[in-house]
């Protein structure tokens, strides 16, 4: 039987292939992949090795490949999954399925962790790689509905949930559209950039990771990490995707190109957000922050990442939670008198102007916005009152904004 420590990851997708399998494999993990696409989960066990492509503009002659090998697949849906997760060498389960589908793997990483009680294995962490802040938590929860008392003993014991940040863009990608020794479905384009932060606190010791994970940084702050990358990265993102598909832009990259565009991100990030979030947490220092910013910008404007502003705008309600990527800056803006934040509300305002007819979300916000209109239903989605300096600033942005309907770029 081999040594080495395993992980076992469910959902083979972008962030699986492109992201954190690379890095279990690279401080020597064997990794196995679980998901419920049966043809993905063949087509592993027959090749075993992808190709991971840095989409990188930047580099001269493009196409820098990682190869990963000896990885194997199983299908989530099937007992094999259950002789995985008691494996007695298995140190970490990783997600990345989407929020959404975290109750569904919960039975099933609950009647393994009975399996491995049962057999005596050793201390495991679970760490969810989820776009969603808690989001481990969210799958413990799950987990517990599905265990007796003594298996709730036992996960107290011997099982960590640990909650983390994963921050790499990884788009779908066209296997055929570089060269490589593959050129496989499984090959993935990933982003040079990536960061993975985890909360070091509830991580069980002796199982593996006290052997860090290289890429893996553990903190004792992780709610500042989440939160200075949702009001940074994915604010940055949706504000350039909202403004960039206004004016009929396609890309990211496209959107961030627009000198006018550019000034309203550089605005929100530089100016609002960012300046809340240093206020608000002291370990992030005004220069480095400003760096923090710089990077992501250089990310959007990455060319080699064929980013579409439809993916990154998608489900326009759920970003415009009140804790979400933009009226959670605003709100953080608004609690420490960084106001007024226009450059946020442009990017509201934007996000209540997107219109996409493959967009539930879209639709049924255009809908709401025609029966209620903007000043009621900013109240509705926000919590502000109508006489709030930022329901009026927003207002007044999304008035402004009318003339870049259908604007030629
Ligand atoms: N793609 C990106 O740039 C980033 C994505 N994320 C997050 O990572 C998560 C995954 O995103 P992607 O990898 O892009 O999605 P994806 O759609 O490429 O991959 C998800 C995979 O999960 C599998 N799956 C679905 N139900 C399952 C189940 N019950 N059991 C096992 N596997 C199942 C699917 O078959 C698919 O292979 C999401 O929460 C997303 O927000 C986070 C950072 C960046
Ligand atoms: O996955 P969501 O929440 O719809 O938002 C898209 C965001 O997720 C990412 O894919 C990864 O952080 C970003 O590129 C983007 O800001």
């Amino acid at each position: 039987m081999s040594l080495k420590p395993r992980g076992l990851h469910f959902g083979a997708g972008n962030i699986g292939r492109g992201f954190i399998a690379p890095l279990l494999l690279r401080s020597g993990y064997h990794v196995v992949f679980a998901d419920v696409d049966k043809d993905l989960i063949d087509t592993i066990n027959r090749d075993k090795s992808y190709d991971v492509h840095i989409l990188d503009s930047t580099t001269e002659g493009a196409d820098n490949v990682e190869e990963v090998n000896r990885v194997k697949g199983v299908l989530a849906t099937t007992d094999d999954i259950l002789s995985e997760l008691a494996h007695p060498k298995l140190k970490l389960i990783t997600t990345a399925v989407g929020p959404p589908v975290l109750a569904k793997i919960a039975p099933t990483i609950a009647k393994g962790i009975k399996a491995r009680r049962e057999a005596g294995a050793g201390v495991i962490n679970i760490v969810a790689c989820e776009n969603a802040i808690g989001a481990t938590t969210q799958l413990e929860e799950h987990i517990h509905k599905h265990l007796e008392e003594e298996d709730k003993h036992y996960i107290s014991v011997h099982v960590g949930f640990a909650n983390c940040s994963v921050d790499r863009i990884v788009p779908p990608f066209d296997p055929h559209s570089h060269d490589g020794p593959t050129e496989s479905v499984l090959d993935v384009g990933v982003e040079n950039f990536f960061e993975w932060v985890v909360d070091a606190k509830p991580l069980k010791p002796n199982s593996g990771l006290e052997v860090p994970i290289k890429g893996m940084t553990l903190t004792e702050h992780l709610p500042a990490y989440n939160e200075r990358k949702l009001f940074t990265l994915n604010c940055g993102h949706a504000v350039t995707a909202y403004l960039g598909h206004l004016k009929g832009h396609t890309t990211i990259a496209d959107s961030i190109a627009d000198p006018e565009i550019l000034s309203i991100v550089q605005g929100a990030l530089h100016n609002e957000s960012g300046k809340a979030l240093c206020k608000r947490h002291s370990q992030f220092e005004e220069s480095q922050h400003k760096e923090y910013i710089n990077t992501i910008l250089r990310r959007f404007a990455n060319e080699a990442v064929k980013d579409d502003v439809v993916r990154v705008g998608r489900q326009p309600l759920r970003k415009l939670g009140k804790d979400d990527r933009l009226v959670g800056p605003t709100r953080l803006c608004v609690e420490y008198g960084i106001v007024p934040a226009q450059n946020l509300a442009m990017g509201i305002a934007a996000a209540l102007r997107y219109s996409n007819d493959d967009d539930e979300q879209s639709v049924e916000m255009q809908s709401k916005l025609r029966d209620l209109g903007v000043e009621a239903y900013i109240t509705e989605l926000t919590g502000w009152q109508k006489e709030e300096d930022a329901t009026k600033s927003v207002v007044e942005a999304y008035h402004k904004l009318e003339r870049w309907i259908n604007m030629p770029n």
